[in-house]
């Protein structure tokens, strides 16, 4: 089945889109490895309602559209392609903290059918920073070329998040994949993810310190297990942003308190 009016960017009702370009009510982030698909996927949603630019104080493009589901708009973040969440390289860098310290409604990790595991590396560090997850096993028609058959049931159990497969140059999939987003960015479809279990030092050590995160953070702030996990890494670059992000948030309380006190 192809894409309908009420799911997709390209054909959607140019009226009731521009009546609700207001308002977003989920924002939802396209992830993974380069060359896998996502520009098509945030293309065939999105059409020409998107712009671009460059992540702030970086030389990388940012890409942000928005398409309608159901009356609700969402707003899509094409992130850049990456192999993993290290922040070795900026693109790392920008993909890890926009899902870490933005924390979108739902993020889509879109992968290539036909080299599924060199992929799952990048699902499965997603997956540590966020639970709420659809994987797009994206150019299933290549992987079919190929005679590679991806168990799509088999997966999502595996994962514990669901699993759409595409092939979203032809929008074979796409309105699966909206309807699954949504329900997934709205709470209707809960996720028990598959976390990677360390050796048990690292595991008794993650127990010490994730508490101490707790209560720094604000338990349903961040994915403390992850944040613990960066910072038995000695991960700089996370303490920087978190750093950052603990001070907008005192600055907002601040300024909220003065206006009460006004
Ligand atoms: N056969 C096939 N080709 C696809 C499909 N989806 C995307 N492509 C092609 O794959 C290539 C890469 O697609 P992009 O959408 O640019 O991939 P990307 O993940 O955004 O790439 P980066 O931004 O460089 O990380 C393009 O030539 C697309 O036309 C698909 O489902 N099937
Ligand atoms: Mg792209």
């Amino acid at each position: 089945m192809g894409l309908t009016n009420q799911s997709c960017g390209t054909r959607v009702n140019k009226e009731t889109f521009t009546k609700s370009t207001a308002k977003v009510d989920y924002v939802i982030a396209l992830a993974g490895n380069p060359n896998t698909g996502k520009s098509t996927v945030f293309n065939a949603l999105t059409g020409l309602n998107q712009h671009t630019g460059n992540w702030p104080g970086k030389t990388v493009l940012r890409a942000e559209g928005k398409y309608i589901d159901h009356g609700l708009v969402f707003n899509l973040i094409d992130l850049p392609g990456t192999y993993s969440l290290q922040a070795n390289s900026v693109e790392e860098q920008v993909t890890r903290d926009y899902l870490c310290f933005q924390k979108p409604d739902a993020t889509i990790v879109v992968v290539d059918a036909t080299c599924l595991e060199r992929n799952l590396n990048l699902v499965l560090q997603v997956l540590e920073i966020t639970s709420k997850v659809v994987v797009c096993v994206n150019l299933v028609d290549e992987a079919k070329r190929k005679k590679i058959c991806v168990n799509i049931d088999a997966l999502a159990a595996k994962l514990g998040v669901p699993v759409v497969a595409t092939a979203a140059r032809d929008g074979i999939g796409l309105d699966k994949l909206v309807k699954t987003v949504t329900e997934v960015a709205n709470g209707t479809l809960k996720t028990a993810p598959y976390y990677v279990q360390y050796h048990d030092s690292i595991e008794n050590a993650i127990k010490k310190i994730q508490p101490q995160i707790k209560l720094l953070v604000g338990e349903e702030e961040f994915n403390t297990r992850w944040l613990a996990l960066k910072l038995l890494d000695k991960d700089q670059t996370v303490l920087t942003e978190l750093e950052k992000y603990l001070r907008r948030k005192e600055n907002v309380t601040t300024e909220i308190g003065g206006e009460l006190w006004a």
